[in-house]
């Protein structure tokens, strides 16, 4: 790793695993049931080819898109999962500020660590609930 920045998600696997409890990771890390939806979705990516281009000009470029109204810079989005002071004391307040850096949205679970007025009041994220009903 470079400057020990990760720069895939097999990086930030291995960083979490390091920093987390094996309950933890693995519930990080894991999927519903024998993780047969979980493997396609990896599989789902390796599909994806991407041509490489060289000597491109990538100085301006626009990735920005809209989802129900909100404009974001990019299409990437944290998706609600629970209880993330497991990984962070801060919680759900700590991705939610992760989030708002990206001027990116957060879908808050309804099994977050952290009271929605907690997150709500602790910065300008793009504010989505998850709700069970
Ligand atoms: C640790 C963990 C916790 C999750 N918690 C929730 C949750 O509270 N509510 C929910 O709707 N989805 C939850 N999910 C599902 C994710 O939002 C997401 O749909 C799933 O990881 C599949 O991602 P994908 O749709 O990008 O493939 C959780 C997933 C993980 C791995």
């Amino acid at each position: 790793m470079e400057n020990n920045l990760p720069v895939n998600v097999r990086e930030y696997q291995e960083l979490a695993k390091k920093a987390l409890s094996k309950m933890h990771y693995d519930y990080i890390n894991g999927g519903a049931e024998d993780e047969h939806t979980l493997r396609d979705n990896i599989a789902a990516y390796g599909r994806i080819l991407l041509r490489p281009r060289v000597l491109v000009d990538v100085s301006n470029i626009d990735m920005s898109t809209s989802l129900l109204g909100y404009n974001m810079p990019s299409p990437i989005i944290v998706a609600p999962t629970g209880s993330h002071k497991v990984a962070n004391p801060e919680g759900e307040v700590a991705t939610a500020k992760a989030a708002a850096s990206c001027n990116s949205l957060m879908v808050l679970s309804f099994s977050s660590n952290c009271r929605i007025e907690e997150v709500a009041a602790s910065c300008d994220a793009i504010r989505f609930y998850q709700l069970y009903v």
